[in-house]
C-alpha cells in the first residue's frame, strides 16, 4: 500500500519566531481519515501548508505520492493531487457566483468548457448544493460557504483532502451533513478539528500536535502500515 503524504521530523518557525513545529511526524495512508487536534496556535494549519509546499520547512522531509518533495516545482503536482480546504472560506472563494467558483479549478487544470459544465453540475448534485449554483458567493452564509469550498476542491478530483477546521461555525444539521459527505468520500484525508463529536464520527485515527510534535491520541488509534514499519524498526 502506497504512502500518500508524510512529514518526517519537520521543523518550522515563522521569521523571527521560535519553531512552531519541532520534529513533527505525520503520515497519511490510503483509506485513512486522520483527525489532527491541538491547542490554538499549536501549528496545525502550518503543518497542512507544509505538506502541500505553501511553506518550506527549516529541516525534515516531506514525502508525497511516493517521492520526496524539496523545492517549489516539486509541489505543483502535490497541490494538484492534494486538495486543501482552508480554514477561512473567504481565502478560497473569489468568483462572482458559486458555479464559477467551482468551475475555476477544473478550467485552470485545462479541462474543456463542456467537461467543466458537467463537473460543476455533478459536484453540486453530489453535495446536494444545486440550489446554490447561481448564488453570489460572498452573500452565502458561513456554513454554505464551507460546503461550497469543499465542492470547489472536490471538483478538481484530488487524491487526498486536507481540511482545516471544516466544522467551524456549522450548525448541528450542517455538521451532520458534512460528516456524512466526508465519510462517503473515497479520498484519504487529514482533518484539523477541535470538535470531539465530529472527530469521533469521522476519524479512523486521531493525533495531537503538542510542543511542535505529533502524538497519537484516543482509543481509536488504529495500527497503520506506517506504525507497523516504525515498530519493526524498533
Ligand atoms: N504568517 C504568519 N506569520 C507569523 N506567525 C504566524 C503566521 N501564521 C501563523 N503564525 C503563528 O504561528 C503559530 C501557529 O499557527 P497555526 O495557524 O499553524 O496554528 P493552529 O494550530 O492552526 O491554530 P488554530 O487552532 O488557532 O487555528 C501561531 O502562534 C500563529 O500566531
Amino acid at each position: 500500500m502506497a504512502l500518500l503524504l508524510e512529514a518526517q521530523g519537520v521543523v518550522f518557525g515563522y521569521p523571527g519566531q521560535p519553531a512552531v513545529l519541532d520534529g513533527a511526524d505525520l503520515a497519511l495512508w490510503p483509506g485513512e481519515r486522520v483527525c489532527l487536534e491541538g491547542a490554538n496556535g499549536a501549528g496545525k494549519s502550518t503543518l497542512l501548508q507544509i505538506l502541500v509546499g505553501l511553506l518550506m520547512p527549516r529541516a525534515g522531509t516531506v514525502m508525497a505520492f511516493g517521492r520526496e518533495r524539496r523545492v517549489e516545482r516539486d509541489f505543483h503536482e502535490v497541490r494538484r493531487r492534494a486538495g486543501l480546504v482552508f480554514q477561512d472560506p473567504d481565502d478560497q472563494l473569489f468568483c462572482p457566483t458559486v458555479a464559477e467558483d467551482i468551475a475555476f479549478g477544473p478550467l485552470n487544470m485545462g479541462r474543456s468548457r463542456a467537461e467543466v459544465v458537467d463537473i460543476v453540475k455533478r459536484t453540486l448534485d453530489e453535495l446536494r448544493l444545486t440550489d446554490l449554483s447561481d448564488r453570489v458567493t460572498h452573500k452565502l452564509s458561513g456554513g454554505e460557504k464551507r460546503l461550497v469550498t469543499l465542492a470547489a476542491v472536490l471538483a478538481m478530483a484530488p487524491d487526498v483532502l486536507l481540511l482545516d477546521e471544516p466544522t467551524n461555525a456549522l450548525d448541528e444539521p450542517t455538521r451532520e451533513r458534512l460528516t456524512a459527505i466526508l465519510t462517503d468520500l473515497p479520498q484519504a484525508m487529514i482533518i484539523v478539528s477541535h470538535d470531539p463529536l465530529f472527530r469521533r464520527a469521522v476519524a479512523t485515527r486521531s493525533v495531537r500536535l503538542e510542543r511542535g510534535r505529533i502524538q497519537p491520541i484516543g482509543d481509536g488509534h488504529r495500527i497503520t502500515p506506517h506504525d507497523a514499519r516504525i515498530a519493526r524498526q524498533g
